[in-house]
C-alpha cells in the first residue's frame, strides 16, 4: 500500500447463521488469498460473522461472546503484516447491542462503527434487535485513506452518506445483507448511484450470497466510481472474490476498470434463487438429500428439477403414489420426469392403504356422500408415506404447493402440505409454467442437472388437476390461473382495494370468493414449510396477517375521511390541525 494506490479484496462470501467458529474461518481463507494477491484490506458482507439475518439468536450474551471473541481472534492475527480486514459483526457498547463493522488492523480492532438506519418493514426486524448507531464519521485506513462505512441500509437514504462525505470520507464501503427479490438489483443500481452524485464519492456495495431460511442473498456487488461509472460487476447467486484497485489523482480515489459479470435477471433470476435457496437449506443443514412426490403434475416436476439442481440427481429421490384416480398418462409423464432428470424413481400405490381408512371410517360416515375427506386422505396418505421415507433415509421431504394454491388454501394440511422446505412457494402457478419452460432450454450456471428437456411437453401443456376425484381439474374450483394470478398479485402484492380490482375489470363474484378463500387460508399458511422468497411480498415473514380475522373487503368504493369531523391529528386534544 502506498498513499496513492491501494489494493481492495471484496469477498462476496457464504456465511451460515450461527457457524460463528466457521465463517470466522471463511475470513481468514478469504484473507489469506487476498494476501497471495496483493491485497492491503479484505471485506466482507454485513454481519458475515453470525451470518445475516441473525434474527434473536444475536440477542443471546453467549452468542455476542462467541463473536467477540472470534473478532478478537481475526485482529490478533492481522498482525503478521498481511491483508486489514472489515468484519461485519454484532458489538456490545455501554450495554447496547449494535450491528457493526470493524476493521482490524496491525493486530489490534483499529475501529468500529455501527449502522445508523435499521429496517424494520418487509422480512427486516433489525429495530427489535439492535440500538441505532450515531452517525458515523470515516475510519482512517493506514494513514492513506478515510474510509466511509455505511451499512447496507444506510445507503437507502440520504443521511449517513452526507454525513460520512461531510466528515471526510474519500470512499464508501458499504457491507450488505441484502436479499433477493424480482427487481433488487436496479433498486440497489439506484440508490448507490444517488449517494454517489450526492457525495461524489466512489462507492463499494458488497453483498452476501447465499440461502437462509426463506431468504436468498443474490450477491450480485458491484463498484460505482465517482462519476457513476460501474467499475466491477460480480456475478449473482455465487460466490466470488475480486480484487479492486485504486489510485488516488488530483486528490481523489479512482477504482481501476475491472470485470463486469453478467447477472441473471427477470425468470432466470427467479430459478436461480430457488435453486439456491433450496441447495443451501439442505446443505447447511445436512440433509443427505431430498424426497418428493412426483405426480406427472407441473408443481412437483418443477421441484424436482430444482432439486436436482440445487444437490445433483444422487440425492434427489422422486415417489409416484398412484391411487385410483390417477390417469395412466400421469404415470408415463412422471416416470419421464424422473428419467429425464436422472433421479431415483419409486412407486408405491396408495389405493389400499386409502381403501383401508375409507373402511375404518365407513360406520361412522354411514349415509354420507364421499367428498373432500375422500379427496384429502389420498393426499393425506401420501403425505405419511412421504414422511415414513424421510424418517427412514433422513432424506428432507420438499413439499410443491405454489402461491397460487397457498393463497387460496388449496392444498390439504398434514397431507401435500407435508414437507421441510418448498422451492416454488412464492412461484404463481403462472410462474410456475414459464419457469418449467424456461428450464427445458436454459440452466443456471453451477446448476447439477442434465441440458435440454427435463420437464416433458406433455406436463407443460395438460390442464391441472389434484387427481384426487374423477375427473378433476383445478378450475373446477379456482378461476383460471391467469385470472386468479392477476386479482391475487393485485390483493397481496398491492393490497388493492377490492373494488378498485373490479374496476380494473375483473368479475365482481370471482375477486370477493378469491378476497374470502385468502383471508380464509391464513391459517393453513401458517402451518406451511418456509420457501424461497421470489416477489416483494411473500406469504412468510413479509405478509403477517392475523389467523382469527373477522374484516373482509365487501367491495365498497374507497372512503373519503371527513376532515371537518377531526379536532386534533398529532397535537394536544382539542386543537385544530391544518390539513
Ligand atoms: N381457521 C382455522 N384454524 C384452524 N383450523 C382450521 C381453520 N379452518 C379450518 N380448519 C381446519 O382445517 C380443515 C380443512 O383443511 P384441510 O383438511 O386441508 O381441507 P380443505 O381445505 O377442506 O380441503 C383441501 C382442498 O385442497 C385441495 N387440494 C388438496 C391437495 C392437493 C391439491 C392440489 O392442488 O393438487 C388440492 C383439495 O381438492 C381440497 O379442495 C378443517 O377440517 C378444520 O379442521
Ligand atoms: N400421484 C401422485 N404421486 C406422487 N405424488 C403426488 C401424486 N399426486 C399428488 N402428489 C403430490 O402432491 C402434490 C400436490 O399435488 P398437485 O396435483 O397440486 O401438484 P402437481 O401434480 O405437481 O401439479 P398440478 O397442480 O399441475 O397437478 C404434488 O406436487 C405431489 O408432490
Ligand atoms: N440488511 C439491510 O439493511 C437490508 C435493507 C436494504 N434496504 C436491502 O434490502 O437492501
Amino acid at each position: 500500500m502506498t498513499a496513492t494506490s491501494f489494493r481492495l479484496a471484496l469477498a462476496q462470501s457464504n456465511p451460515t447463521v450461527g457457524d460463528v467458529a466457521g465463517n470466522a474461518d471463511r475470513v481468514r481463507a478469504f484473507r489469506r488469498r487476498a494476501g497471495e494477491a496483493g491485497a492491503d484490506l479484505v471485506m466482507v458482507p454485513e454481519l458475515f460473522l453470525c451470518g445475516y439475518p441473525p434474527e434473536d439468536l444475536v440477542l443471546k450474551p453467549a452468542f455476542q461472546d462467541a463473536c467477540r471473541k472470534a473478532c478478537e481472534a481475526l485482529a490478533r492475527e492481522t498482525g503478521d503484516g498481511g491483508p486489514a480486514v472489515l468484519l461485519g459483526l454484532p458489538w456490545v457498547e455501554g450495554g447496547k447491542l449494535y450491528n457493526a463493522c470493524a476493521l482490524l488492523d496491525g493486530g489490534v480492532i483499529q475501529a468500529v462503527r455501527f449502522k445508523v438506519a435499521l429496517p424494520d418493514y418487509g422480512v427486516f426486524d433489525e429495530a427489535r434487535l439492535f440500538s441505532a448507531g450515531p452517525l458515523p464519521g470515516p475510519v482512517l485506513f493506514r494513514d492513506a485513506v478515510r474510509l466511509g462505512l455505511p451499512i447496507c441500509e444506510d445507503i437507502w437514504s440520504e443521511e449517513v452518506a452526507e454525513c460520512l462525505a461531510e466528515t471526510g470520507a474519500e470512499i464508501l464501503l458499504s457491507p450488505n445483507g441484502s436479499p433477493f427479490r424480482r427487481g433488487i438489483s436496479d433498486e440497489r443500481m439506484n440508490v448507490a448511484v444517488a449517494r454517489v452524485v450526492e457525495t461524489g464519492l466512489p462507492l463499494v456495495y458488497l453483498n452476501q450470497v447465499g440461502g437462509q431460511d426463506e431468504l436468498v442473498f443474490d450477491g450480485a456487488s458491484f463498484v460505482l466510481d465517482a462519476n457513476r461509472n460501474l467499475t466491477q460487476q460480480l456475478p449473482a447467486f455465487r460466490e466470488a472474490m475480486v480484487m479492486t484497485d485504486w489510485l488516488r489523482e488530483a486528490g481523489r480515489w479512482r477504482c481501476l476498470p475491472g470485470e463486469i459479470a453478467a447477472i441473471e435477471t427477470g425468470d432466470e433470476a427467479d430459478y436461480a434463487a430457488c435453486v439456491l435457496g433450496l441447495r443451501d437449506y439442505v446443505d447447511k443443514i445436512g440433509f443427505p438429500g431430498v424426497v418428493l412426490g412426483l405426480s406427472g403434475g407441473i408443481d412437483s416436476a418443477l421441484c424436482a428439477a430444482i432439486a436436482v439442481d440445487a444437490l445433483g440427481a444422487d440425492r434427489v429421490t422422486c415417489v409416484m403414489m398412484p391411487s385410483r384416480f390417477t390417469a395412466p398418462q400421469s404415470l408415463a409423464d412422471a416416470q419421464a420426469c424422473a428419467q429425464a432428470l436422472g433421479v431415483r424413481y419409486e412407486t408405491i400405490p396408495i389405493a389400499g392403504t386409502v381403501e383401508a381408512y375409507r373402511s375404518a371410517l365407513a360406520g361412522l360416515f354411514a349415509g354420507r356422500a364421499p367428498g373432500v375427506t375422500q379427496e384429502n386422505l389420498q393426499s393425506r396418505t401420501r403425505g405419511t408415506l412421504l414422511m415414513a421415507l424421510s424418517n427412514t433415509f433422513g432424506w428432507m421431504l420438499v413439499t410443491t404447493g405454489n402461491k397460487s394454491e397457498m393463497s387460496c388454501g388449496y392444498a390439504t394440511l398434514y397431507g401435500d402440505m407435508n414437507g421441510g422446505f418448498n422451492p416454488i412457494k412464492d412461484l404463481y402457478k403462472t410462474d410456475v409454467f414459464r419457469l418449467a419452460a424456461l428450464r427445458n432450454r436454459w440452466k443456471p450456471d453451477g446448476a447439477r442437472g442434465p441440458d435440454g428437456i427435463v420437464i416433458p411437453e406433455a406436463i407443460l401443456i395438460r390442464p391441472p388437476s389434484a387427481e384426487l376425484r374423477e375427473d378433476q381439474t383445478d378450475q373446477d374450483s379456482l378461476p383460471p390461473y391467469e385470472v386468479l394470478d392477476a386479482i391475487l398479485i393485485a390483493l397481496i402484492e398491492r393490497e388493492e382495494r377490492v373494488a378498485d380490482i373490479i374496476a380494473a375489470g375483473h368479475d365482481r363474484d370471482t375477486v370477493l370468493a378469491v378476497e374470502r378463500l385468502l383471508h380464509r387460508a391464513e391459517y393453513k399458511r401458517r402451518q406451511a414449510a418456509p420457501g424461497v422468497k421470489i416477489t416483494r411480498r411473500n406469504l412468510g415473514r413479509d405478509r403477517r396477517y392475523p389467523i382469527v380475522n373477522a374484516f373482509s373487503d365487501t367491495g365498497e368504493a374507497a372512503h373519503a375521511p371527513d376532515p371537518a369531523l377531526v379536532r386534533g391529528v398529532g397535537r394536544a386534544g382539542g386543537e385544530s390541525f391544518d390539513f
